[in-house]
């Protein structure tokens, strides 16, 4: 009896041990896939403490090692992460590997992985982290370096991406700063979309442009003149640039600076990745002609002279380019034109969607009509109507519609945008038909800006500069 019991027991026994030894080797996979690699390959393994051991202070490289493993994409498709939110902007999603979690890359063809390591001392209540990168020994001396090198230049992207940004103004021939946390961005704008796409292209080939500008010898900078009535974007325009670019921005008061000394030193003490505003550059020009800046100061302002290596995007703003110096204005000086001018029936729809969350309205084609008439009004006092009437879409555009019809505005017809590219070597009215400025894009963005063409459904080869400003 004895005898027969003891095998099955013995059977029992051995199925339980197999099923908690596949059980725990399930569990520690990572590790005992890595401990029998370790066995086939001679395996090379460096490590990144979080902290230094002799000052306890953060190892700077480990921060970097954890912004490039939130870049890669193997940290994306990982069945199990951990999501963070930002610090700048809150709707930012940082993927951080669970603990002893393996990531897997691959550079120049080699595979490597990273361990997120974290050892518990419970009884010193102390926890440590460290980054293992493993990688085979013989691919160590061909890659070890450029891999390091590309860490840092992803490092120093995301870096770039999640900086806090500054807003300056002029005061007393310096700089004063505060945070800027303006919230506009191309998304919350109401422009056409072939005019956001076309910018947020011109400006993402521009900051990768520094080889190309220094190779011409020309100064890395873009500038762009914003004009039409108050309260149709021109400012949030500024802060949607800086926001996309992550860029500082330096608004310059004309009316606070000295002299010529002055306005070049403010010029010089900007940094680079910046966007410098002049506001309402026409009124200081006319109200100003015994102004303490010559104007040969400020046309050397514009040009950027005094700072040529700094990448840097300039916005002038006006409310009319009428009775302007046209050598303000000249291409080279200024790149792009770009006129905002007061709402339409589209633009109207696009802010009751966005403020009201309404597409579709009864009262729509009444609003349309009276557009029709011509009358009309800024999207700043449309939206501020549509704001304070949020609760009830009907009331807000009653309100809008009694505004509309006692506004004394009339649309005129919008002047055309201005694409004038500083590259080519005599710019006419001609670069004006808006189509040149696709040409100066690298291959690449010209695929890229027909592939955005081809999904937002316009089928249309040809970029209409007039209709993206009416389309708005
Ligand atoms: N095109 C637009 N798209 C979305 N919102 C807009 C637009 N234009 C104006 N607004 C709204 O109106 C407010 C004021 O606009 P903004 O300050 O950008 O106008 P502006 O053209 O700079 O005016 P001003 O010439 O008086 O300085 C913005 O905060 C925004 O809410
Ligand atoms: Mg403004």
């Amino acid at each position: 009896m004895l005898m027969l019991m003891l095998p099955a027991n013995f059977n029992a026994f051995l199925a339980c041990s197999s099923i908690a030894f596949v059980i725990l080797l399930f569990l520690r996979r990572r590790r005992w896939a890595a401990w029998a690699k370790d066995l086939l390959h001679a395996h090379h393994h460096l490590k990144v403490p979080q902290l230094n051991d002799l000052t306890q202070q953060e190892n700077p490289f480990y921060r970097r090692v954890s912004l490039y493993l939130d870049s890669l994409p193997s940290v994306a498709n990982a069945d199990s992460i951990n999501l963070l939110s930002g610090r700048r902007r809150h709707n930012d999603v940082i993927l951080s590997p669970d603990d002893d979690q393996v990531i897997a890359d691959t550079f120049l063809g080699s595979r490597l992985s990273w361990l997120n390591r974290v050892d518990r001392d419970d009884r010193n209540n102390v926890v440590s982290r460290c980054f293992v990168l493993t990688m085979r020994k013989r691919d160590r001396r061909r890659i070890l370096k450029p891999y390091f090198n590309h860490i840092h230049a992803v490092a120093d992207d995301a870096e770039e991406r999640r900086r806090e940004l500054s807003i300056h103004t002029n005061c007393n021939g310096g700089w004063k700063s505060a945070a800027f946390d303006h919230p506009a961005s191309f998304e919350s704008l109401v422009i056409g979309h072939d005019l956001k796409t076309r910018i947020q292209l011109e400006l993402e080939m521009f900051a990768r442009s520094k080889q190309y500008h220094h190779k011409l010898g020309r100064v890395w900078k873009r500038s762009y003149l914003l004009y039409g009535p108050s309260g149709t974007g021109k400012s949030s325009f500024i802060a949607a640039v800086a926001n996309f670019l992550n860029y500082d921005v330096y608004n310059l008061n004309m009316w606070q600076v000295i002299d010529d000394a002055d306005l070049n030193g403010l010029l010089l003490q900007t940094s680079s990745k910046s966007v410098v505003v002049v506001e309402d550059l026409d009124r200081y020009v006319a109200e100003n002609p015994r102004s303490r800046v010559s104007t040969s100061a400020l046309l050397n302002f514009m040009d950027g002279i005094s700072n040529f290596q700094a990448e840097r995007i300039m916005i002038f703003t006006m409310s009319s380019k009428d009775g302007v110096d046209s050598a303000l204005l000249r291409p080279g000086r200024i790149d792009v034109h770009i006129y905002f001018p007061l709402c339409d029936f589209n633009s109207f729809k696009t802010l009751a969607n966005n403020y009201l969350g309404v597409k579709e309205h009864k009262l729509f084609p009444q609003v349309e009509e009276i557009f029709q008439s011509g009358r009309t009004m800024s999207p700043a006092e449309i939206s501020e109507l549509m704001l304070v009437n949020r609760s009830s879409p009907t009331r807000a555009l009653k309100s809008v519609i009694t505004a509309l019809e006692s506004s004394a505005r009339n649309t005129r017809k919008a002047p055309p945008l201005v694409m004038s590219d500083s590259a080519s070597s005599s710019p006419t009215a001609d670069d004006c038909d808006g189509s040149a400025w696709k040409e100066t894009l690298p291959k690449e963005f010209r695929k890229l800006y027909g592939i955005l063409r081809m999904k937002s459904g316009k089928k249309s080869a040809t970029y209409d500069p007039e209709q993206e400003i009416l389309e708005r």
